[in-house]
């Protein structure tokens, strides 16, 4: 059983640090801009390999600061997310963020995470999450390759026409949501088999 339940963050309106700048950070933050490339974030870290710079170069809402991990950069951040490779310091982020009531990930370490980075498929205006509950990231990552697949672009195009019906109808509450839900019914309804 999977007790987490996901939310989908405006994180272009919030404060992101990143502590660390090497290849585990690398890939933190590459996912987290793939999803949202106007995510605030606020990177902090002792050296940055070649490859975190590469990905940070140019993007302005990426902000680098060169220095050892202090309680201080937890001023002004509503999420944390640990990734150095010194397993002391991402249990003091851990606990120093826990005492401010951030929400805390330690990169790859379930047992220090409030939250955990899921797979994200996104089509245009829809988003999926997927969790395997810290069980299997590399089967989070197949079935995210899975659904960018099979889903089509045009998904994007169907949720903009609905937008636009909606926007149409006149009436109450209960008449839109009964027309909404006619109009949508063929997306789950079953084909009959021809016998
Ligand atoms: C989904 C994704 C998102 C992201 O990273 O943004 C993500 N991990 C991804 C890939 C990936 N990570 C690892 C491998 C190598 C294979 C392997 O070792 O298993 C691969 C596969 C690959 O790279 O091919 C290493 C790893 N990861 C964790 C552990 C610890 C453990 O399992 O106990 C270890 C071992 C470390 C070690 O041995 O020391 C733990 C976590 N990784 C999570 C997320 C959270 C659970 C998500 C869920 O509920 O499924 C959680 C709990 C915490 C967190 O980090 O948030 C991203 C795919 C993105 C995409 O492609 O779409
Ligand atoms: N590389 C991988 O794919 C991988 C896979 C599984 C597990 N791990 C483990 O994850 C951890 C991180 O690995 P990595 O590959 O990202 O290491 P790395 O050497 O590439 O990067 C470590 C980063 O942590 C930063 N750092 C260390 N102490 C700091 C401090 N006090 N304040 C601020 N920044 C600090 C360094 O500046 C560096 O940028 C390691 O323990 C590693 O064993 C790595």
């Amino acid at each position: 059983m999977n007790h987490l339940y996901p939310i989908f963050l405006k994180v272009h309106e919030l404060n992101v640090l990143l502590v660390g700048g090497g290849f585990v950070a690398t890939e933190k933050l590459e996912f987290l801009l793939k999803s949202s490339p106007l995510a605030q974030v606020t990177v902090v870290s002792k050296f940055f390999r070649s490859e975190f710079l590469e990905l940070a170069h140019g993007k302005e809402t990426v902000t680098l600061i060169e220095d050892e991990y202090h309680e201080k950069y937890l001023r002004g951040k509503h999420i944390v997310i640990a990734a150095t490779d010194d397993k002391a310091v991402n249990r003091q982020i851990r606990n120093e963020a826990k005492e401010r009531f951030l929400l805390v990930n330690v990169a790859d370490t379930p047992e220090l995470c409030d939250f955990y980075l899921g797979g994200i498929v996104t089509k245009g205006n829809l988003k999926i999450a997927i969790s395997t509950n810290g069980k299997s990231p590399t089967t989070a990552k197949r079935l995210r390759q899975l659904l960018e697949e099979v889903l089509p672009e045009e998904i994007d195009d169907l949720l903009e026409n609905l937008n636009a019906y909606r926007a149409t109808l006149k009436g109450d509450f209960e008449y839109k949501v009964k027309a909404m839900n006619e109009i949508t019914e063929g997306l789950v309804k079953r084909e009959k088999q021809d016998a």
